[in-house]
C-alpha cells in the first residue's frame, strides 16, 4: 500500500482527480467503481469541472457504484442512485445506461446481488475502485466480520453505521438496516483501489489499517494484500494522535 499525505479533502481530490482523468484517458473503455459518502464529494465536483471544460470525457466510461440501501427507490433522496445521478451522472457526457448503482427495490435481491456480480465480469473488472472507509473499518457496507470470500451480497447495516449515516436522513428511524454492496472479494479483484481517508474520525481505522494484523473483523484491512493500492490521507487524519506511523 502506498501511503500519500496531502493537506486536505481539497488537495486531495484534486490529485485522484489527476489519477481518474489519466486512468480514462488511457483505456479504451474504462471500468470504474465509485463510492458515495461525503469523502469524495468535492472529487465529483471536479470530474464535473474537467468535463464542463471539455477536457474530459466519459463517452467510453462505464461506472459501478460500491454499494445502495434496500428498501428505498432511486428516486428517494437518501438513495445512493439519488447521491450519484444529482452531484454527478447528470452532469457528465456519460451514457446513463452505463453506470450501475445495485437496485434497492428489486423484488429478488439475490438475483440483483448475482446480476450485478456478473455484469462487473462480463466488463473484465474494475480497473480503479474509488473507495472511503467507514470508522468501523467497512468498505463499501462490508461490516466487521463480513467474510473476505463475499461477492455483491445483502448485509444488515450495525447500528453505528446508521447512526453515522442518519445525519443525511430526517431521524436514524428513516435509516434503513439493510443494503447491498459490493462484496470484499468483488472489491479485491478490482485492478487498482484509491483509498480517501479525511478528517481525524478516520484515525482509528486508518491507524487499524496501516498497523493492525488482516482480519475479517477489520474488512479493510484486507486491502494490505492488494497488490496497488494508493492511500490519500490528509492531515486532520494524519496528525491525530491517535495515529502511529
Ligand atoms: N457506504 C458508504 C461507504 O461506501 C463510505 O465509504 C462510508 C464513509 O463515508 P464518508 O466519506 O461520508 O465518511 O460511508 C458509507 O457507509
Amino acid at each position: 500500500m502506498k501511503l500519500i499525505e496531502v493537506k486536505d479533502n481539497e488537495e486531495m481530490s484534486v490529485e485522484v482527480c489527476k489519477l481518474v482523468k489519466m486512468k480514462i484517458n488511457t483505456l479504451a473503455t474504462p471500468v470504474l467503481g465509485l463510492a458515495t459518502g461525503s469523502t469524495p464529494e468535492r472529487l465529483y465536483e471536479l470530474l464535473v469541472d474537467e468535463v464542463q471544460k471539455e477536457s474530459l470525457s466519459f463517452k467510453n466510461v462505464t461506472t459501478f457504484n460500491l454499494d445502495e440501501y434496500v428498501g428505498i427507490s432511486g428516486n428517494d433522496r437518501n438513495s445512493y442512485r439519488y447521491y450519484m445521478n444529482s452531484k454527478f451522472f447528470d452532469h457528465i457526457d456519460i451514457q446513463i445506461e452505463n453506470t450501475h448503482v445495485p437496485n434497492g427495490l428489486a423484488k429478488n435481491i439475490s438475483k440483483e446481488c448475482e446480476n450485478y456480480e456478473s455484469r462487473i465480469e462480463e466488463l473484465k473488472g474494475i480497473d480503479l475502485q474509488i473507495l472511503g472507509i467507514g470508522r468501523n473499518g467497512h468498505i463499501g457496507f462490508n461490516e466487521p466480520g463480513t467474510p473476505f470470500s463475499t461477492q455483491t451480497h445483502v448485509v444488515e447495516l450495525e447500528e453505528s453505521t446508521r447512526k453515522a449515516n442518519s445525519r443525511f436522513f430526517q431521524s436514524l428511524e428513516e435509516v434503513p438496516t439493510r443494503a447491498i454492496t459490493m462484496g470484499i472479494d468483488t472489491i479485491m479483484k478490482s485492478k487498482e483501489i484509491v483509498l480517501l481517508v479525511s478528517g481525524e474520525k478516520k484515525a482509528e481505522a486508518l491507524n487499524a489499517l496501516i498497523n493492525g494484523e488482516v482480519s475479517e473483523k477489520f474488512p479493510a484491512s484486507i486491502l494490505q494484500k492488494h497488490p496497488h493500492v494508493t492511500i490519500f490521507a490528509d492531515e486532520a487524519v494524519l496528525k491525530s494522535p491517535v495515529m502511529n506511523l
